[in-house]
């Protein structure tokens, strides 16, 4: 096997050789210039497995290297190096086509772990890479044929090359997580963990244990030390779902951990490199939620280095065919899949999708229900309830009790709410002068009934009922469980 080269290009001496000293120690070899000019000629001549290149060079900058490499030798990865607290300038590299970046002064171990990451993005990006690959074998989970899919596939696989943050933005229910895993699963890191952490379902005084990780004893229950999701992800990819229900003082918490790629556990005195890359995602406009001051501007810019929009499926109608066939092929558990009547298919076609792929699985799951032989027809789709618009001439289910797990494993129903106030349970409905013998359990009730409620209304359609309460397909799933509601017979 042949020893990767690796091109340094940096015009201080001593940042030059401590590069090139700690390079060749990894078993690699290396090729210093000391302008662009020189380095120019070095990539003429030679395939580098990683180009490393100061901001600021005699002749010009980094960046002018990273267009010309990111164009002409996309096999290359290459990096830059920062002054200390420059974060346009990296920003603006990665979005010129870097693939990472380090920070002066050069910290090591962080080299090490870019030098290896970006290596292993060499390999699975050409030819040298060995047959067989996760990365090179993975096929795209998002199903879709519309012109807008093959692009945003194309995109992914481009972005799978690089480490730079990404946001992807979309309503809810349009595949933001499985984008997310396909980018992880196209790119070099793709046989470490991808871990998604739903920002808003984390209690706020657990967040920094939960994202840092803590040492024995840091606080009450603290029993053993933890790792937190960086640490889980370390060499893998970590998603950062609806970020913009993290709260401010997080946001601060964040921030540093990405910018300095070390983080403290809770309790600990050390800091640890962490090597990770960062996915956020949101359904809500992050850059509004800045200028209401709900998120801070700084970290927005270091997540937002590039933007991947995922379409609404009202926007590529096209592929409600292609999907139901997956999803009912799917949902048949290897059985004969059920099959859309052609009338069946037109109606889906002119449906509007407010909660998009997630909300065409709920009608499909539960159409399947009502399906005879096999056949699924407009009306089992009850897209009236689905779609209050939608022609009267749709049958709805009827509603169905809610089944409510209570803490203690006994089950109750309760009946659909016909009027809001009839849905109370008795441990709400209390005299105005009572107080409530706890408060937690009061709310809990509280909570209870209204997604009970709003269940009911929905007939059990998770994606309406989180739009009626609003909030999001997965707080209503996270609120579900802590609360121990399920779907009758489900
Ligand atoms: N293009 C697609 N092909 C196949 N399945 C899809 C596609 N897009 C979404 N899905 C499915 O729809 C459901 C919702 O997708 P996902 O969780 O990725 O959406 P999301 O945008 O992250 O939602 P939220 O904003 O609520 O977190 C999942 O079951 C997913 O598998």
């Amino acid at each position: 096997m042949t020893v990767p080269r690796i091109l340094v290009v940096d015009d201080e001496d001593d940042l030059r050789e401590l590069l090139e000293i700690t390079l060749i120690k990894m078993g690699l070899d290396v090729d210093c210039a000391d302008c662009l000019g020189q380095a120019r000629s070095h990539l003429a001549q030679t395939e580098y497995g990683l180009v490393l290149t100061d901001m600021r060079l005699p002749d010009g900058l980094g960046i002018e290297l990273v267009r010309e490499v990111a164009a002409s030798y996309k096999n290359t990865p290459i990096a830059v190096i920062t002054a200390f607290g420059s974060t346009d300038n990296a920003v603006s590299a990665l979005k010129a086509g870097a693939f990472d970046y380090l920070s002066k002064p050069v910290a090591l171990d962080q080299l090490r772990m870019m030098v290896q990451s970006a290596l292993r993005t060499h390999k699975t990006g050409g030819n040298v890479m060995p047959a067989g690959t996760r990365a090179d074998n993975a096929q795209s989970c998002l199903v879709g044929q519309s012109a807008v899919m093959r692009d945003l596939r194309a995109q992914i696989v481009r972005l799978a090359r690089s480490m730079a943050p990404v946001a992807i933005t979309g309503e809810s229910g349009s595949g933001k997580e499985l984008a997310a895993r396909d980018i992880h699963a196209h790119s070099a890191r793709a046989d470490k963990p991808f871990i998604a952490v739903n920002c808003g379902a984390i209690p706020e005084a657990l967040m920094e244990a939960e994202f840092f990780g803590y040492r024995k004893g840091a606080f009450t229950g603290a029993n053993d030390d933890r790792d937190g999701f960086f640490q889980a992800a370390n060499g893998g990819t970590l998603m950062l779902d609806e970020v913009a229900d993290l709260p401010l003082p997080m946001q601060v918490k964040l921030l540093r951990a990405i910018q300095e790629r070390r983080v403290r556990k809770v309790g600990a005195t050390v800091e640890e490199p962490v090597d990770v890359r960062i996915i956020s995602a949101t359904h809500q406009n992050l850059a509004e939620c800045v200028e209401q001051g709900r998120f801070r501007q700084d970290l927005f810019y270091r997540l937002n280095v590039i933007e991947l929009r995922l379409p609404p499926l009202r926007e590529r109608l096209d592929d409600v065919g292609l999907l139901a066939d997956v999803i009912l092929a799917r949902l048949s558990g290897g059985t004969a899949p059920a099959v859309l009547t052609p009338a069946a298919l037109d109606a889906l076609r002119a449906y509007a999708f407010p909660g998009n792929v997630r909300e065409l699985e709920n009608v499909l799951e539960r159409a399947l229900a009502f399906a005879n032989e096999g056949a699924i027809e407009v009306a089992d789709l009850a897209l009236k309830a689905a779609m209050p618009l939608a022609a009267s001439s749709v049958r709805a289910a009827e509603p169905e009790p809610v089944v409510v797990a209570e803490p203690e494993g006994r089950e109750v129903s309760t009946p659909p709410a016909a009027e809001p106030a009839s849905g109370m349970n008795a441990a709400i409905s209390e005299p105005e002068s009572e107080l409530p013998a706890s408060l937690p359990d009061y709310l809990d009730a509280v909570e209870r009934d209204v997604i009970c409620r709003a269940l009911a209304k929905t007939h059990f359609n998770r994606t309406q009922a989180a739009e009626l309460l609003g909030i999001s397909f997965r707080q209503l799933r996270y609120r579900m469980q802590r609360l121990a509601i399920h779907e009758p017979d489900a």
